[in-house]
C-alpha cells in the first residue's frame, strides 16, 4: 500500500540555495505554528484531518513528493515493503553505516537491511532517496511488548512521479523476486498420478565445474543470459518467451550435469517430466499448466521415455477418418479424436511449441538423448528445439576442468611432459567425463597416483579404440570378401550350399580373428 505524503520542504534549485533555506525555514515555522495553533483550538477528532490539509497545502510549493510504504497493510504484510527491503539490501551494504543483519529461512546468505537510515538510488538517470523509519507503536502485543511500526519513505521529484510509479516500483518487485529465488532453495519437481511433487534441489553442479570447452560453455551461458533478460525482445517479436535445448551424446558426458548447471545459473526450478507416468495428452497439458514460470522443464532420454510414434502414424492409428485433420496438433490433443487417450508425439510438440506452451512464460525445455538418430524428424526440425548441444567424449580442455575439480591442480602443475602425454592420450581415448571422474575421485588424495592411473586408463582406451578401428576395417574388408564368395556361390550352387548365412559368417570371422590375437 502506498500513500502520498506532501512535503514541508521548498527548494528552488541549486542556483539559489540561500533562498531555498530561508523558504524552508519559513515553511517549517509556519507548519509548527499552525500545528500548535490547531492543537490548541481544535477538538482531537478534527486535528489530524486539518493537519493533513495543511500539509497538502504547503506541499503545493515543494518540488518533491513522498511515498510511505508501511510494513503492515492492515493485518497483512505489505509485499512492496518486503520487496523494497530485499532490493535495497542488495546494495546498501557498501553505502550505509548502520544496517540490520538477518538470514532468511532456507537461505545460505546473510541479508543486510537498512535500519533508520537513508540511501539514494538511481533509476533511469533519476535520483531517488529511500529512508527507513522505525517508530514505536502505541498498541501492545499480547506479550505486553510494543511492536515498532516500520516503513520506507521514498522521496522523488514531482516531475519523475510517472516514471517512478510506472516503472521503478515494478523493477523493484522483479529484482526482489530474483533475489528471493536466488536466496531460497531450488526445487525439483517430479510427476506422478498427474501431480507434481517438489523436493529440494541440492545439485552443486555449475558451469564452472562442468567439463566442457570453455568457449562452448561461454556461448551457452550467454544464450541463457539473453533468454532470461529477453522479455522485451520476445514481446516485440511476438514469440512465446521460452527456449528449447536438445542435449545429445553418449552416456556419462554430462547432459544431466548441464541441466543442473543451467538451473543453478539462472536460479530456476526444475520440472523433471517422466513421460511414462503421463497417461494422455490432456494430462500432459494439465501438468504443463501447473508449472511455474522461470523454470526448466526436462524430459530425459526422450528416445526411450515413451513410445512416441510418428505424428502421422499416431494420428492414423487413433483418430477416425471422419474427424478433423488428424495431422494437426490441435486435433491430436483436443480430445475430439481418440488420440487424447494416450500420449503422442503430436501432444508433446503441442506441449513444447504449440499454443499451450504459452500458458506460462520464461520457461526452458530441455530434452536429452543418447541417440539423436532415433528421434523423429518432427522433433529435430528447425525452430522446434532452438539449440542442439552435442555432449562429447572428454577433450583436453574438458579434462583440465576435471583435474581442477578433483585434484585441485592445473594441468601445467603436472609438468610439461605429463601434460603433453595426457593431451595426446585423451584425444584418442574417447573416454567420457564420467569414466575419467571415477579414476580421479578414487585417487584424489594422491595426485601423482591419480595422474598415473588416468594416463594408464587413457592409453588403454586409446589402444582399445585403435584395435576396434582396425577390427571394423577388417570386418568391412571381409564383407567384401564375403560378397565375392557369395557371388561365386551363386555361380556354383555346390559351394553355395555349404555357406552359412551372411551375419553368422561375419561373426565367425570376427571370432577367429580374436582367437588369433589372443594366441599371439
Ligand atoms: N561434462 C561433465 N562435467 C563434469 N562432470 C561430468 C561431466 N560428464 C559427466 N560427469 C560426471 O559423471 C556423472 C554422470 O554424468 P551425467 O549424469 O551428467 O551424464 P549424462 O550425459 O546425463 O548420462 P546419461 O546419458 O546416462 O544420462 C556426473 O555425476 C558427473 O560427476
Ligand atoms: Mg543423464
Amino acid at each position: 500500500m502506498i500513500s502520498t505524503r506532501t512535503s514541508t520542504f521548498t527548494t528552488h534549485g541549486m542556483a539559489d540555495m540561500k533562498e531555498s533555506w530561508i523558504s524552508l525555514a519559513s515553511h517549517l515555522g509556519t507548519l509548527a505554528f499552525c500545528q500548535n495553533f490547531l492543537h490548541a483550538v481544535l477538538p482531537p477528532h478534527l486535528r489530524s484531518a486539518s493537519l493533513g490539509f495543511l500539509k497538502r497545502a504547503l506541499g503545493c510549493y515543494s518540488s518533491y513528493c513522498y511515498f510511505d510504504i508501511a510494513e503492515m497493510d492492515g493485518d497483512s504484510t505489505n509485499e512492496l515493503y518486503n520487496a523494497v527491503q530485499l532490493y535495497l539490501s542488495s546494495f546498501v551494504s557498501t553505502s550505509c553505516s548502520r544496517l540490520s543483519l538477518s538470514r532468511p529461512r532456507n537461505s545460505g546468505t546473510t541479508t543486510f537491511v537498512l535500519s533508520n537510515d537513508c540511501v539514494t538510488d538511481v533509476f533511469d538517470g533519476v535520483v531517488v532517496r529511500w529512508e527507513h523509519v522505525v517508530t514505536q507503536r502505541q498498541s501492545q502485543t499480547s506479550s505486553g511488548r510494543p511492536l515498532p511500526d516500520r516503513g520506507f519513505t521514498l522521496r522523488i521529484r514531482k516531475c519523475d512521479k510517472d516514471l517512478i510509479l510506472n516503472s521503478y516500483l515494478d523493477y523493484i518487485m522483479d529484482k526482489a523476486n530474483d533475489i528471493c529465488r536466488n536466496n531460497r532453495e531450488r526445487l525439483i519437481y517430479s510427476n506422478s498420478g498427474g501431480w507434481w511433487t517438489p523436493v529440494p534441489f541440492k545439485h552443486p553442479g555449475t558451469f564452472d565445474t562442468l567439463a566442457m570447452e570453455p568457449e562452448r560453455k561461454r556461448g551457452i551461458m550467454e544464450d541463457l543470459r539473453d533468454f532470461a533478460a529477453g522479455q522485451a525482445f520476445y514481446q516485440r517479436t511476438g514469440r512465446a518467451w521460452k527456449r528449447g535445448y536438445l542435449l545429445y551424446g553418449p552416456p556419462g558426458t554430462g547432459k544431466s550435469s548441464m541441466i543442473a548447471a543451467m538451473a543453478n545459473f539462472l536460479g530456476y526450478d526444475i520440472y523433471d517430466l517422466e513421460l511414462t507416468e503421463v497417461l494422455s495428452n490432456s494430462e500432459l497439458r494439465k501438468l504443463l499448466m501447473k508449472t511455474s514460470s522461470k523454470s526448466i522443464i526436462v524430459i530425459e532420454d526422450i528416445d526411450c521415455s515413451a513410445n512416441l510414434s510418428n505424428r502421422s502414424e499416431a494420428s492414423q492409428a487413433s483418430v477416425p477418418q471422419s474427424s478433423s485433420d488428424p495431422g494437426t496438433p490441435d486435433a491430436a490433443s483436443s480430445g475430439k479424436g481418440g488420440n487424447n487417450k494416450k500420449i503422442t508425439l503430436s501432444g508433446l510438440l503441442n506441449f513444447t511449441d504449440g499454443l499451450w506452451s504459452c500458458c506460462g512464460s520464461e520457461r526452458i525445455f530441455v530434452f536429452t538423448t543418447n541417440h539423436i538418430e532415433k528421434l523423429d524428424s518432427a522433433l529435430l526440425r528447425s525452430g522446434r528445439m532452438d539449440v542442439h548441444i552435442y555432449m562429447s567424449y572428454c577433450s583436453y580442455p574438458a579434462l583440465k576442468i576435471l583435474l581442477q575439480n578433483y585434484l585441485g591442480s592445473e594441468a601445467k602443475d603436472l609438468g610439461q611432459a605429463a601434460a603433453r602425454e595426457l593431451q595426446e592420450a585423451v584425444e584418442k581415448a574417447k573416454m567420457t567425463p564420467a569414466d575419467i571422474s571415477e579414476v580421479l575421485i578414487k585417487n584424489r588424495r594422491n595426485k601423482e597416483k591419480a595422474v598415473n592411473e588416468l594416463l594408464e586408463a587413457l592409453k588403454a582406451g586409446a589402444e582399445r579404440n585403435e584395435k576396434h578401428g582396425e577390427l571394423k576395417e577388417e570386418c568391412e574388408l571381409s564383407g567384401v570378401e564375403i560378397e565375392e564368395r557369395e557371388k561365386r556361390a551363386r555361380e556354383s550352387p555346390k559351394e553355395g550350399s555349404d555357406c552359412e548365412d551372411d551375419s553368422r559368417r561375419k561373426w565367425m570371422m570376427k571370432r577367429r580373428r580374436r582367437q588369433n590375437e589372443s594366441e599371439n
